[in-house]
């Protein structure tokens, strides 16, 4: 069925929400068909002013994580992967031998999610890390410190651990870093000109939006988290990118542009989050209350929250987006943007 047009006063009666509920800036972005909707409200930057703008670059997360599945999905069309293969086959004697490079992919390794230490104490975790560089095998040490948290194979735990691993095969079977295989296989392809993948320097290059990290304790003045390494997540997450050049990434992925039609039927197989989200390999399927599902990743980095999801057929996308984090409030406001985009306005 075609898609009910976009409702852009629902659209902004979300974004809005959002900054009443403590960010200091949000903005969304929908192409579709070839025509675009742009809304901001609030401001990039809280020491000067200055204005959000839906051209502004940002750090977005766990959306990286499709770009190592991308990857990873073409290595197998190359036939240099085999998705049901151990991880140690590539990799020998890493992890436990039942896991396989689809668990990885669809968070069922129970490899454990280090990152659930690292930032129990939001402020302190983040101050820690912010200027440290690790290695894969720094942070994978840290997940084989504790006990799995599902056997192979059967449930869905989300996990960082698990997107470490996958920038440890890209790395292992290109003989690069990821940073090469993303903008060799997605990047340039693409003209992703907003896109890179910054690690371990600090600066986001060009023009972007400052992030703000609301601490734990009530009433604490936010935190400018914007520089930062992003070495605790690397492949799992140290992307940055626009809503213009999102949009343009996952609707590619789902036109076929960017893996083969068997590859992504893979990715769209779907381990049961909750009664209304899957995820696949490395992507997520949130269906809506109108009936549509949508295709994409969702990011959480500190001072960073972005909506990454696209239709089907990849016409129509939406990234939207709130300059903090640590706000689970804020965090709520963002799945309306995707209501507001594809189940907009009803047919008359
Ligand atoms: C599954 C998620 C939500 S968490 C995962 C990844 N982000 C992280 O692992 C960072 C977690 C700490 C971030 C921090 N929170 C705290 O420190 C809380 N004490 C904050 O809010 O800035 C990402 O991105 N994914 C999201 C995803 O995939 O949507």
């Amino acid at each position: 069925p075609a898609l009910s047009a976009p409702d852009p006063d629902a659209l902004r009666t979300a974004l809005r929400a959002a900054l009443a509920n403590g960010a200091p800036g949000a903005m969304a972005r929908i192409d579709d068909s070839g025509s675009v909707l742009r809304q901001t409200e609030g401001i990039a930057d809280r020491a000067t002013g200055r204005v959000m703008d839906t051209d502004d670059r940002f750090r977005i997360g766990s959306v990286s994580k499709t770009f190592s599945a991308v990857v990873l999905l073409q290595l197998v069309d190359e036939g240099a992967l085999a998705l049901d293969t151990p991880v140690n086959t590539y990799l020998p004697g890493l992890l436990d031998p039942r896991i396989t490079v689809r668990h990885l992919l669809s968070h069922r390794t129970g490899l454990y999610d280090y990152t659930n230490d690292m930032f129990a104490a939001t402020v302190p975790g983040f101050e820690s890390v912010r200027n440290r560089v690790f290695t894969y095998r720094e942070l994978l040490d840290l997940s084989l410190a504790k006990p799995p948290t599902v056997t192979p194979g059967t449930t869905y735990s989300y996990s960082n651990t698990n997107f470490v691993v996958a920038g440890m095969l890209i790395e292992k079977l290109t003989g690069k870093d990821v940073g090469d295989a993303y903008r060799k296989r997605i990047i340039k392809p693409l003209d992703l000109d907003d896109t890179f993948y910054v690690h371990p320097e600090t600066a986001i290059p060009g023009r972007h939006v400052k992030g703000y990290l609301r601490p734990d304790e009530a009433g604490a003045p936010l935190v400018d988290s914007t520089r930062q390494t992003v070495s605790w997540a690397q492949s799992a997450g140290a992307v940055v990118s626009s809503a213009e050049d999102l949009n343009t990434f996952l609707s590619a992925l789902m036109r076929g542009k960017l893996v083969s039609g068997t590859a992504l039927a893979e990715m769209r197989t779907w381990t049961p989050v909750n009664s209304t989200q899957g995820y696949g390999l490395g992507l997520r399927r949130r269906d809506l209350s109108c009936g549509v599902s949508v295709y994409g990743h969702t990011g959480t980095v500190q001072g960073y929250y972005t909506f990454a999801f696209t239709s089907a057929d990849g016409k129509r996308s939406i990234t939207s987006f709130a300059n903090t984090s640590n706000n689970g409030t804020v965090l709520n406001t963002l799945p309306r943007t995707l209501e507001a985009a594809f189940c907009g306005v009803p047919p008359v």
